[in-house]
């Protein structure tokens, strides 16, 4: 079996790890596309990706190159780990490439911003595939803990409950644990939004906030996830599992959160600017912000802690106006799913 994997970042390459370790003594080929040619070539010789992943090895089933027709040709199984907002583009390339009946699974928490897709929409429009050949895998998954072999549950969902199986089964190495989901909607909200709320969690501790502050923030936060979800056809269900509360807890809590990590350099004063500056890896929530809110937005739905996140992104909140902003809100039952 060959699974191609296009993105040779920190997530991108830890999956073709988990793809690997999930195969061993097989004759499974993980072939994975990178843009820098330094990155593919230390795959290949040393078994390491470096720059992403420091001194983790990785499967020797595992090559690279940064040709994506050798990459794609005869791939069953087509994995997708490039920043969110560079997806279209890149698939108008690989388009050509993808055997038609491959499955392509999506591993990107970012909405596209100026279409509000989500990415199995960017990949359904771009490779004209049916449904049950578009997979989605989220959950509380930070890529150094998985390439640790740290044990780690995930989602695989797909609309067709046999191919997330098919998918699960083929990503199931003794640490990494893949639930099966029929609510791809739900799965890649939940994805999507925890960054967002991330960067607020960021922001309180760039603050120094305490504990109270962000767990009424996370709280909140999955409230106004669930809301979005249920809004767009998801399930609630999802946004209480691992997906949901699952990826927000893990994002939220770990200083390996990119998106924490940016937010928490914005609370302690650096501009925008300087964050883009100091940060070596996609933080997806800054982007995708925009397109939550406007999405939100669209559907009439109330979504305050990202709100008040995009207009701290695009300068018209300061940090310190955040807090007050959200503590004024009109008093409302907890219950209340349009609150
Ligand atoms: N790192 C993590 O812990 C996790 C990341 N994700 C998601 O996976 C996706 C990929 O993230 P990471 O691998 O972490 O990001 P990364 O920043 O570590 O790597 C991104 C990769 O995409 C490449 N890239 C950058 N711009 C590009 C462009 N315009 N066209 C094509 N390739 C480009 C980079 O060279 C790099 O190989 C994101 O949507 C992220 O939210 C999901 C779960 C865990
Ligand atoms: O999605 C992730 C964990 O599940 C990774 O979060 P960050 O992109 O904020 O690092």
């Amino acid at each position: 079996m060959k699974i191609a994997v296009l993105g040779a970042g920190s997530w991108g390459t830890t999956f073709a790890k988990v793809l690997g370790d999930a195969a061993t003594g097989t004759d499974r080929a993980i072939m994975v596309w990178g843009r820098r040619a330094e990155v593919v070539q230390e795959i290949n010789s040393s078994h390491r990706n470096s720059r992403y992943l420091a001194d983790v090895a990785l499967p020797e089933s595992i090559t690279a190159s940064t040709d994506v027709t050798e990459v794609l040709h005869g791939a069953e199984l087509v994995v997708l780990a490039v920043p969110a907002q560079s997806l279209r583009a890149q698939l108008h390339t690989w388009a050509p490439h993808v055997a038609p009946a491959a499955v392509v699974v999506s591993l990107m928490k970012g909405l596209e911003v100026g279409t509000d897709a989500r990415m199995s929409q960017v990949i359904a429009e771009e490779l004209t595939l049916p449904a049950e050949q578009i997979g989605v895998i989220s959950g509380p998954n930070l890529a150094l803990e998985i390439a640790r072999q740290e044990p780690t549950a995930s989602v695989v969902a797909c609309a067709h409950a046999q191919t997330a199986a098919w998918i699960a089964a083929v990503c199931t190495p003794p640490y990494f644990r893949p639930y099966t989901n029929t609510d791809v909607v739900g799965v890649e909200i939940g994805g999507i939004v925890k960054n967002i709320i991330a960067l607020a969690v960021g922001i309180c501790d760039g603050k120094r906030m305490g504990d109270n502050t962000k767990a009424s923030v996370i709280t909140r936060g999955l409230a106004e996830t669930t809301r979005l979800a249920l809004a767009l056809g998801g399930e609630a269900e999802t946004m209480a599992g691992l997906a949901g509360l699952g990826d927000l807890v893990a994002t939220c809590s770990s200083p390996l959160s990119r998106n924490r990590t940016a937010g928490r350099l914005l609370g302690e004063g650096l501009t925008l600017a300087q964050v883009g500056e100091r940060m070596t890896q996609t933080a997806e929530g800054i982007k995708s912000g925009q397109a939550v809110h406007d999405l939100a937005r669209q559907l009439g739905i109330e979504m305050p802690i990202t709100e008040a996140v995009v207009a701290v992104l695009a300068g018209k909140l300061s940090i310190d106006e955040l807090g007050p902003l959200l503590m004024s809100r009109d008093l409302k039952s907890e219950g209340e799913i349009q609150a």
